[in-house]
């Protein structure tokens, strides 16, 4: 569990994180979102004392983590995925992370096979991919197989296989029972990567709610229902404060729920569904409305 207390951190003027509070709890992923320079890599370095807070605490598992010998076997990390020496071989790489940390040197054959990189591990890592780099990454925050990951912008460079990957690995992580915490400045990415979302804008906390609350709050957000009983689910979603807007006999398009309490609601009056989908549109303009305020740099109109 990670714990926010009124966090702060200035830089002269720029007040990179404004008073957050928030809390990471384990056996889900946690995406942390928010556009560029909100201020993520500045608070995922605090958690892990690469940066002292000006105000406030974090702890995990209830103490700073400075405060812990070998951090690597209790918060396994991946900050810049480019931030690694390149002429060293991947296997040479997590060798030394190993030794540093009092990690057994078997963990290290274990992770690269974890992260598909067994053929690779005798490469140096100056010739490989950002999406290698980004399994490398991954590879040494698995290292000393901790209870609490943290993740700045993984999907970065991934290809389609990659992304798939990364997005099963971090399910099983936390159904494992770990606190999995991942930053993105895109919601698209978070959609089908997190259970819960903090989100946060020019430093400060915006949201801090579930992934299917999030969709839910957004005006514009709605829920595609396709039933052969359309009458009868209009009428028990209208019943809990729902509108719905029928596209044919079929299709309705549902506002004011989320995809998941329609989904309850039809198995509780027995009524068939055959398909129920959030639009993806909507999330992620849920997510520009949200920090529309916040954004630090607004693309101005082509002149
Ligand atoms: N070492 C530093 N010195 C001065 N200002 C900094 C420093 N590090 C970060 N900042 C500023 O703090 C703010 C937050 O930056 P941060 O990198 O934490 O944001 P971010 O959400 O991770 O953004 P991105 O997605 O672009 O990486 C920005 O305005 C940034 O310019």
């Amino acid at each position: 569990m990670i714990e926010a207390d009124r966090l702060t951190k200035r830089y002269g003027d720029t007040v990179a994180v404004d008073d957050l509070t928030f809390t990471v709890r384990p056996g889900q992923v946690t995406g942390f979102l928010g556009p560029n320079g909100a201020g993520k890599s500045t608070t995922l370095r605090m958690i892990l004392g690469l940066n002292t807070p000006t105000g406030g605490s974090v702890t995990v598992d209830g103490i700073p983590f400075a405060d812990r010998p070998r951090g690597l076997r209790h918060v396994g990390a991946l900050l810049d995925a480019q931030d690694v020496h390149g002429g060293r071989s991947a296997a040479a790489h997590l060798s030394a992370l190993a030794r540093g940390n009092r990690i057994p040197p078997r963990r290290v054959d274990d992770v690269l096979e974890e992260v598909g990189l067994a053929k690779a591990a005798r490469r140096r890592i100056g010739g490989f991919s950002l999406g290698m780099k980004q399994r490398l990454g991954i590879a040494g925050a698995l290292l000393g197989d901790p209870p609490v990951l943290l993740f700045d912008e993984p999907l970065n460079g991934l290809d389609p296989e990659g992304v798939l990957w990364v997005r099963g690995l971090f399910r099983r992580l936390a159904s494992e029972g770990r606190t999995v915490f991942v930053s993105s400045h895109m919601m698209g990415e978070m959609e089908h990567t997190a259970d819960h979302l903090i989100v946060i804008g020019q430093g400060r906390l915006i949201a801090d709610q579930t992934l299917a609350d999030f969709s839910a709050r957004s005006a514009g957000t709605g829920v595609t229902v396709h039933t052969p009983e359309l009458d009868a689910l209009a009428a028990v979603l209208t019943a809990e404060g729902a509108s719905v807007r029928r596209e044919n006999s079929a299709v309705g398009r549902v506002t004011g729920l989320s995809a998941a309490r329609i989904g309850e609601l039809a198995h509780l009056h027995r009524i068939v569904l055959h398909e129920l989908a959030t639009q993806t549109s909507s999330l992620e303009t849920a997510f520009m409305e949200l920090t529309a305020d916040s954004v630090e740099y607004l693309a101005g109109d082509p002149r």
